[in-house]
């Protein structure tokens, strides 16, 4: 299976405005960052080649805008997203508490019932916290998400939230079944087939 693109996932980052979320999408794309990063106007889109195991992840990335009056989310943004990342930032409380807000708007549009979550801490590295860890993993377990604190700005935990978050879409049945290629016939160790297969993503 080496080489070959066994899935493309659809992953969202969400969360208020200046938690970082396009910085945590710069850093892991491009490993770089901005201390004056722009706001997001609308929605923006990287992707990423993830290697997992022994095969390869095309990782749609959508970061979205925190401000409300430049978000121009419809319920095609959310349509079939396996992922989502729910960001906040350590050093303002307020962030975390709207993310319950965020949570039901996944509630309400998401159409992958299954859909993984992941809520993440970002801004580490600041040393003027205003959430801890454990409230950060408090707030995660009541809502059953996966959870992860990183510094944009360091790196520390960034490639590990997308890799942990990829893992679990591929575990969690329903969302992406490499099965259901060798149901069509296809066979992912042939070089032949050339494919750059989709799951039922
Ligand atoms: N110290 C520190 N600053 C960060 C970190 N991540 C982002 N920032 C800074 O926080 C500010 C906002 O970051 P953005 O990535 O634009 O935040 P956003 O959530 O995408 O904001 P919107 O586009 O408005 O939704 C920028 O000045 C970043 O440089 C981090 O991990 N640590």
């Amino acid at each position: 299976m080496s080489g070959e693109i066994f899935a493309t996932l659809k992953v969202l980052i969400i969360g208020e405005s200046g938690v970082g979320k396009s910085s945590i999408l710069l850093r892991y794309t491009d490993d770089d960052f901005d201390h004056d990063q722009n706001l997001t106007i609308g929605v923006d889109f990287k992707t990423k080649v993830v290697d997992i195991d022994d095969g390869k992840v095309k990782l749609a990335i959508w970061d979205t805008a925190g401000q409300e009056r430049f978000r121009t989310l419809t319920p095609s943004f959310y349509r079939d997203a396996q992922g989502a990342i729910l960001v906040y930032d350590t050093s303002n409380k307020n962030t975390l508490v709207k993310l319950e807000s965020w949570l039901n708007e996944l509630e309400i549009y998401n159409t992958k019932p299954n859909m993984v979550k992941m809520v993440v801490g970002n801004k580490i590295d600041k040393p003027e916290r205003e959430v801890s860890r454990d409230d950060g993993i408090r707030f995660a377990r009541k809502h059953r998400t996966l959870f992860l604190e990183t510094s944009a700005k360091t790196s520390e935990g960034v490639k590990q939230a997308f890799e942990e978050l990829v893992r679990k879409i591929i575990e969690t049945e329903g969302l992406c079944e490499p099965s259901t290629l060798y149901n069509r016939g296809l066979d992912l160790n042939n070089e032949d087939d050339g494919h750059q297969s989709t799951c039922s993503c």
